[in-house]
């Protein structure tokens, strides 16, 4: 369905309570399924948790993970290691496009049986399980930290632990990182040196719960209304903390250059002050945080300033080429922008068209991204229900927050 949304205003000094991190939720649902004693409070209820919760607790032989990245990655992993079970893991039309090759090429090497039954290198995949004795292997850690979080969350569960040895430069390593944590919060021990992570076997745990924090990639929406909006507009989001397992909580130095100030309140809320002016212009690397790729280009549109962004070279395998699909979308509303491999560049500019049409690519992040600009000017967001892949209720909330939405 699309939706067309007036030129809104955004209510200040509202709060809104966003749903648990995706990432967080689908590490401790693996753990979860793999230790049993886990609780899990505030888990992410999109589609993509929701689709890794079901198989996780089914027993069907065909699983269909849709468009979740996450899921595809991890269950690839956790499948080979099930003694005696045979499954059949695809997703959606572009989920078989997303590259697998590097996670399956390291699960071979220690011992997996995984075929292709399509494309080499893409899912759908045949996974026959067994029990992994686990070991050394050398992988590459610069297409998608996905697979390197994939290989920890089993590491525990096999005799001799994991010892991944990574190649080539590092991207998304804030994702690697959360994994670590979250083994070394149940007690795991864990070795990160230079460029080897060896994690030791440990198959019983203390049953524990875990609170999970708000999605920060899903708030970075709510920083960029705030950015967008007259100064003295404000914000409150929980469940945060500053101190996050969350790399996209990084948005709170970025956007304090577009001139969006963050304070730790207390009841787990953070408030999102629109404190001055942003920034004339903005360059970023964001090897650390591509998912805050969609929501700082087109917020720094909106703001009319530049906009040099590098270090992007995984948008292209994400849920759709994020890159071509940004370079589409502004440019109709008017923007001067190029893009190559693995950067964007944007000129400063003055004004928007209004009532242009956003294609949404089947991608979450282009629709929520492009939906705070109509703070500016109104716009039509094609197929509006991809959000709930990462935010249910993101329509819901933002016209709690003023935005007008038909
Ligand atoms: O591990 C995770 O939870 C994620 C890692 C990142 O992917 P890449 O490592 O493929 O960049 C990120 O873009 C994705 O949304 C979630
Ligand atoms: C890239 C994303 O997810 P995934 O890779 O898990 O599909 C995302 O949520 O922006």
């Amino acid at each position: 369905m699309d939706v067309f949304i007036e030129k809104s205003n955004l209510k200040s000094g509202m709060t809104l309570k966003i749903s648990g991190s995706k990432s967080e939720t689908n590490r401790l649902l693996i753990l979860q399924k793999l230790f049993g004693n886990i609780q899990l409070y505030n888990s992410s209820d999109s589609d993509d948790s929701e689709v890794l919760y079901k198989a996780l607790n089914s027993n069907e032989k065909l699983v269909d993970i849709h468009h979740a990245g996450t899921a595809m990655r991890f269950l690839t992993a956790y499948y080979s290691m099930q003694p005696s079970r045979e499954t059949i893991l695809t997703g959606s039309k572009r989920m078989c496009e997303r590259p697998i090759g590097v996670l399956v090429d390291a699960l071979r090497n220690l011992g997996a049986q995984i075929d292709y039954l399509d494309k080499e290198g893409y899912p759908p995949l045949r996974i026959i399980g067994d029990r992994l004795k686990g070991g050394r292997v050398r992988l590459s850690a610069g297409v998608s930290s996905q697979y390197i979080s994939a290989l920890l969350l089993i590491a525990p569960f096999l005799e001799t632990g994991i010892e991944l040895e990574l190649s080539n430069e590092i991207i998304s390593m804030p994702y690697i990182e959360m994994t670590l944590s979250v083994l070394k919060e149940f007690g795991i021990s864990i070795l990160f040196e230079k460029s080897t992570i060896k994690v030791e076997s440990c198959r019983d745990i203390t049953p524990r719960t875990f609170e999970i924090e708000s999605d920060w990639s899903s708030a970075s929406y709510y920083y960029a209304m705030v950015a967008l909006s007259p100064i003295g507009t404000n914000l409150r989001l929980g469940s945060y903390k500053l101190s996050s397992l969350q790399g996209d909580s990084q948005l709170v130095s970025l956007f304090q250059r577009l001139g969006v100030k963050t304070i730790e309140i207390k009841g787990g809320l953070i408030e999102i002050i629109k404190e001055r002016e942003s920034q004339s212009s903005f360059i970023a690397n964001l090897n650390d945080t591509p998912d805050l790729a969609q929501t700082l280009s087109v917020c720094c549109f909106g703001l009319g300033i530049e906009c040099v962004l590098t270090g992007l070279q995984t948008l292209k395998i994400k849920e759709t080429d994020r890159l071509v699909a940004l370079n589409n979308e502004l440019k109709k509303l008017g923007a001067e922008i190029s893009i190559t491999q693995n950067s964007l560049y944007l000129s400063s500019s003055k004004g928007m068209t209004s009532n242009v049409t956003i294609e949404t690519y089947q991608d979450h992040r282009m629709a929520m991204s492009f939906a705070p600009l109509a703070l500016l000017v109104p716009l039509i967001i094609k197929d509006s229900e991809v959000v709930t892949k990462s935010y249910k209720n993101f329509w819901k909330d933002i016209e709690k927050l003023g935005f007008v939405l038909k």
